[in-house]
């Protein structure tokens, strides 16, 4: 059995490496043969079924679960900020931003401030966690993993319980962090059919690597469209086009110089009303979004 080990894993800027790694429980293999690596600035997009062991995978890359075959190789001193998929706080008990920042560890003032700005969140600080919205929350567990400056960030379905166009705001501000501080990222995609724009490589998870590529590849390999069958369709990567402003009274100024009192996808005044691959599970559509088909040339990093 080959252990977890602290040896810096092939090239300098490899933040973390996983050979042929498996997790092993009650007789039965959870993944197996988990070939990836993460360097600085890179972001790996994880997709797969439910149950195809990608929350185990992130657990095997943070840590938090030893690998029982194969080897887990981390840098030296990694510093990983994780936001797990599940939470288990104690809705009941008052909660405070504040303090769910500082649950885990100590933070100095400033570097508390610094992440809820970055995210977006500072004037909540003293807002209740309870009360948070699920766009807002879901920045607090950003904030809290950022905040202590890590060189990996793990995100275990980030945008869960947040609208399409929430959605893409926090995919933009994962691009940012990764832009702004060179930090490697391991992102879980709820979506089996999109990847956030900005992804250098997509890993098809269902019990083993399916495959693996740059969005278009993957979009394009067999064996994706083999895992989800009759319901294959292509990738799609989120991208972020502003084609409207809201204006202070509640009008709507398009892309193409008009102004309505609302906006609709399909209305007309957005460009891809026209090329739209799908529509995201009947998420609210506002019409700031825009997702394209992977492989057409499309992609807005
Ligand atoms: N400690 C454990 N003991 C036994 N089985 C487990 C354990 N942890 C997870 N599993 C099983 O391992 C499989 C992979 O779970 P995992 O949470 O990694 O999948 P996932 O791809 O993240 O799924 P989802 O998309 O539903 O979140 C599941 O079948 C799960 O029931």
């Amino acid at each position: 059995m080959l252990m977890d080990t602290r040896a810096g894993p092939q090239g300098r800027n490899q933040l973390v490496e996983l050979r042929q790694a498996g997790i092993r429980r009650s007789g039965r293999w959870l993944v197996r043969g988990v070939d990836l690596s993460i360097g600085r600035g890179e972001i790996l997009t994880l997709i797969g079924p439910n149950g195809a062991g990608k929350s185990t995978t992130a657990k095997l890359v943070t840590g938090v679960l030893r690998a029982d075959e194969g080897t887990v190789q981390r840098a030296e001193d990694l510093r990983i900020g994780y936001v797990p998929q599940k939470l288990s706080i104690d809705w009941t008990m008052p909660l405070t931003v504040r303090r769910l920042m500082r649950l885990t560890g100590r933070l100095a003032d400033d570097d508390l401030t610094d992440a809820l700005s970055a995210t977006g969140i500072a004037h909540l600080v003293e807002a209740e966690v309870r009360h948070l919205s699920g766009g807002e929350f879901q920045r607090a567990l950003l904030a809290r993993a950022i905040a202590r400056k890590p060189d990996l960030l793990v995100l275990d379905e980030p945008v869960q319980g947040v609208d399409f166009a929430g959605e893409t705001a926090l995919y933009d501000l994962i691009r940012d962090i990764r832009k702004t501080t060179g930090c490697g990222i391991l992102l879980i995609s709820h979506d089996l059919h999109m990847v956030m724009a900005g992804t250098d490589t997509v890993i098809c998870l269902n019990g083993h690597v399916c495959c693996r590529g740059t969005p278009e590849a993957v979009s394009r390999s067999e064996d994706y469209q083999r895992l989800f069958g009759g319901n294959a369709r292509g990738l799609a990567v989120y991208s972020h086009r502003h084609d409207h402003t809201h204006l202070d009274d509640g009008r709507v100024l398009h892309g193409d110089g008009s102004i309505t009192d609302h906006c609709h996808p399909g209305d007309g005044h957005h460009d891809h009303d026209h090329h739209q691959e799908h529509d995201h599970h009947g998420h609210d559509h506002h019409g700031h979004d825009h997702a394209t088909p992977a492989g057409e040339g499309n992609r807005h990093a």
